[in-house]
């Protein structure tokens, strides 16, 4: 995770930012302390990237690489505004020992477009990751990849529209959460015959960014405004755990944002 020390709204790469209007780092850096503690309190290891002046958007660290079985495939933003961060992103994965690390060609905005299941890599195009992209990803990572294209400018990333909510290592066990109106004609079959079980969100749901959720398997890491989602997830054991990130939001992101997820092994 990397604190939003520098956060601002100066730029609109994305549908949610509005230049003119206020935005705070401080309230920002409140809102994403309480989100890391949480992970904490629910026994989960947070490592922390510095953040760097100039890079309002860095606090997004689920763009900057995606990582499978200790492999790092980093990232390269489509937007001339983030391109930097992913060599920071870099430079943190030399320096913390990962020896297995590919920067990608294709425009490649990692976990906002690419959502792991434990068979399968979920990646999303349309709007930022592009479909070349994916097949890149299947050839760093050596793990199949299912292209999923998304039709709403509102829900840019894929981890806007979708997130995984547990893991298995046999595809039919996985359990995934998605907002199917975010999806394509053919992506949203795709969707049913992989995962019939699925938890569907509404229009609500995806626009208080509740699809930008984190999974351990049983606690679910949601925007406080989600509640629709989260009853409908405690129908199924799992346990909502709210999160402000309203300020956060005004850039478009959510508490999967500022989360990259490191599988190592
Ligand atoms: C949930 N999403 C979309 C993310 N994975 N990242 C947020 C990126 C926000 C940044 N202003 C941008 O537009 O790139």
């Amino acid at each position: 995770m990397c604190p939003p020390r520098f956060f601002a709204v100066d730029y609109a790469i994305n549908p949610w930012m509005d230049p003119t209007q206020p935005a705070s780092a401080e309230v920002a850096m409140e809102q994403w302390t309480v989100l890391r503690d949480t992970y904490r309190r629910l026994g989960h290891t947070v490592e922390e990237i510095d953040p760097e002046p100039g890079l309002p958007d860095m606090v997004f660290a689920a763009n900057s690489g995606t990582v499978v079985a200790g492999r790092v495939l980093g990232s390269r933003f489509r937007a001339p505004q983030r391109t930097a961060e992913a060599e920071y992103f870099r430079r943190w994965f030399v320096e913390h020992g990962y020896r297995d690390i590919t920067m990608p060609e294709k425009i490649n905005e990692a976990e906002g477009d690419f959502a792991w299941t434990g068979t399968l890599l979920l990646a999303g195009t349309g709007f930022r990751t592009d479909p070349a992209a994916h097949a890149e990803a299947q050839e760093v990572l050596g793990v199949p990849v299912i292209s999923l294209h998304l039709v709403d400018a509102r829900y840019y990333h894929l981890d806007t529209a979708l997130f995984v909510l547990s893991e298995a290592t046999d595809t039919r066990r996985a359990q995934i959460a998605y907002y199917p109106d975010a999806f394509s004609p053919g992506s949203r079959r795709v969707l049913e015959r992989l995962f019939p079980d699925a938890v569907l969100a509404d229009a609500a749901d995806a626009e208080c960014f509740g699809l930008n959720g984190v999974s351990d398997g049983r606690n679910v890491v949601l925007p406080v405004e989600a509640t629709g989602l989260a009853a409908r997830l405690e129908k199924q054991g799992y346990a909502p755990v709210f999160v402000d990130i309203s300020e956060l939001r005004k850039a478009g992101g959510g508490p999967k944002c500022c989360t990259m997820e490191i599988r190592k092994g």
